[in-house]
């Protein structure tokens, strides 16, 4: 028996060594960019990771190293890193003749999202070539982010984020009490999402709970995954991300399915229509022949909620440690508002501060810090290839903060969108992009530009705002979390004060 065990070992080691070495032979012949090598059998390059939670900054510093466009092995999986607003350019143009294409519009498969067969219809896994990830971009264009809808939720806009954000802050200010920032900001950020969706809202208490699980959903995609890494043993699911995740999507999909139920009862009894989300997606319901189950659009506008509260809380760690900023675009808007107590939407074109205030904060503090894509086709770019099929993420932080496009790059200068500084969202430069570009560009961008002024303002016009006692001593602790989303790893807590 020992002998036995021994020759399978044996085997083992010769299996994974002939494995190794077939790789670094492939990896050779490939042109792949460059990175560190060789990379170390069965964990690659994982060990140059370096401290968990800060993946942009080492790949910030590997590519100083090894350039814009480098390799890495995560595991048994080759990704390609790319960190500058060059490199960025060059696989961008890299079609016939320097011909502009999206070759990149893939998404790397990640194990936790094959809970429940998820990565079958949710738009965050499906390859750009499917026709189900078209359909959905299509619809969430055509009806669910189409300018008229977010126009319609002009109204819900004020009532669910404007007035219910004030009330709370209100509420807050009245006691003395400190609030996180993030979660003040998400709650009604919810609150909207259920009402475009479904017309309904949740008790507060309900509420927070599904703010939790929703987060707890992006934390876990972005979680290091061992089954990602080394796709042969994913079925195992050793960290248990994959059941942890069955169990949040089960609680995030029991409203939609509820409302569901409940609106096919509504519209066979004649009940008149909402025309929500709802009610087009059970129009398309048959059209799709798959019992509406080809959009899941919590995933649509929830994937909104968490990137908008995450800027919102950047945005008050920036305005509170830059106070000439932040008494200058309070003072915009009480010049601006006068004595009106809330902000609307309208407000907004007279806002040019604000505005700035806006565009250095996508700048410089990119929600999604690593955007996840997979390369569709073969791609030579500057003497190297990346294959089809490999993962590639782009540093949006570190293109967001290229020395050579961005003056002092890691300070924060609303100024320096002022007077004439016509730089897009759009990425068209390739040195902002804050929304990603390309193909996979973020859908919901009309609707987090609409929201993000109505909240940052609600957030300054009537508040003064203060670190609690034991903040202020030690300052904000500034430690940063790279996930799917680049969060603070201490939630920023302050006090409002109504004026
Ligand atoms: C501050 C706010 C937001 C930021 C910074 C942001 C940023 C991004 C980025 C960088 C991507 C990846 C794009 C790429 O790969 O090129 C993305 C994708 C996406 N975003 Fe946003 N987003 C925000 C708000 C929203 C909102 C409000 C919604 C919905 C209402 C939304 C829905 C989506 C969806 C569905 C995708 C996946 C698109 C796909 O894979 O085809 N986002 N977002």
């Amino acid at each position: 028996m020992a002998s036995f065990i021994v020759e399978c070992v044996g085997w083992l080691i010769i299996a994974l060594f002939s494995l190794y070495i077939f790789q670094l032979l492939r990896d050779a012949r490939q042109r792949l960019p460059p990175g560190p090598w060789p990379p170390k059998p069965l964990i690659g390059d994982l060990l140059d990771l370096g401290e968990p939670g800060q993946q942009h900054r080492t790949f910030a510093r590997l590519a100083e190293r090894y350039g814009g466009l480098m390799s890495l092995r995560f595991g048994l999986v080759p990704h390609v890193i790319v960190s500058t607003p060059d490199a960025l350019r060059a696989v961008f143009c890299a079609g016939e003749g320097g011909k502009k294409v999206d070759n990149i519009a893939g998404i790397p498969s990640l194990d936790v999202l094959t809970a429940w067969g998820h990565d079958a219809h949710t738009i965050f896994a499906l390859p750009s070539q499917d026709d189900k990830w078209r359909a959905v971009r299509k619809f969430a264009a055509a009806e669910m982010l189409a300018p008229r809808r977010i126009a319609g939720a002009g109204a819900l806009m004020q009532t669910r984020i404007v007035e219910a954000l004030h009330r709370d802050l209100s509420g807050h200010a009245a006691r003395g009490t400190a609030v996180a920032i993030r979660n003040v900001v998400m709650d009604p950020i919810l609150s909207l999402l259920l009402g475009v969706l479904y017309s309904t809202d949740l008790e507060a208490k309900e509420r927070a709970m599904f703010r939790d699980v929703i987060e707890e959903i992006v934390e876990l995609l972005g979680t290091g995954n061992v089954s990602d890494m080394f796709p042969p043993i994913a079925a195992l699911d050793l960290q248990g991300l994959r059941r942890r995740m069955k169990s949040l999507l089960a609680v995030v999909y029991r409203p939609f399915d509820e409302e569901v139920v409940v609106r096919r009862r509504s519209r066979e009894a004649g009940e008149p229509r909402k025309n929500d989300v709802l009610d087009i997606v059970l129009d398309k319901e048959s059209e799709w022949k798959e019992e509406g189950s080809l959009l899941n659009p919590e995933d649509i506008y929830g994937a909104g909620a968490s990137s908008t509260a995450a800027l919102m809380e950047w945005a008050m760690v920036d305005l509170i440690q830059n106070p000439d900023v932040m008494r200058k675009a309070k003072e915009e808007l009480t010049r601006v508002l006068g004595d009106k107590p809330l902000m609307e939407d309208g407000d907004v074109a007279r806002l040019p501060y604000l505005q700035a205030v806006i565009k250095e904060l996508l700048r410089l503090r990119v929600a999604l810090p690593l955007m996840p894509r997979k390369a569709e086709a073969d791609i030579e770019v500057n003497g190297h290839r990346i294959p089809k099929g490999t993962n590639v993420l782009v540093n949006a932080w570190a293109i967001n903060r290229n020395a050579e496009a961005w003056p002092e790059p890691e300070k924060f200068i609303p100024e320096r969108f002022l007077g004439g500084e016509t730089r897009s969202y759009l990425g068209q430069d390739f040195d902002m992009i804050p929304f990603g570009l390309g193909r996979r560009i973020c859908p919901g961008m009309p609707y987090a530009l609409k929201m993000i002024p109505l909240i940052l303002g609600t957030l300054l016009h009537r508040f003064e705002w203060e670190l609690p006692a034991e903040v202020q001593e030690t300052g904000i602790d500034m430690t940063e979390k790279c996930g799917v989303v680049l969060t603070l790893v201490t939630p920023l807590k302050a006090i409002p004060k109504e004026i």
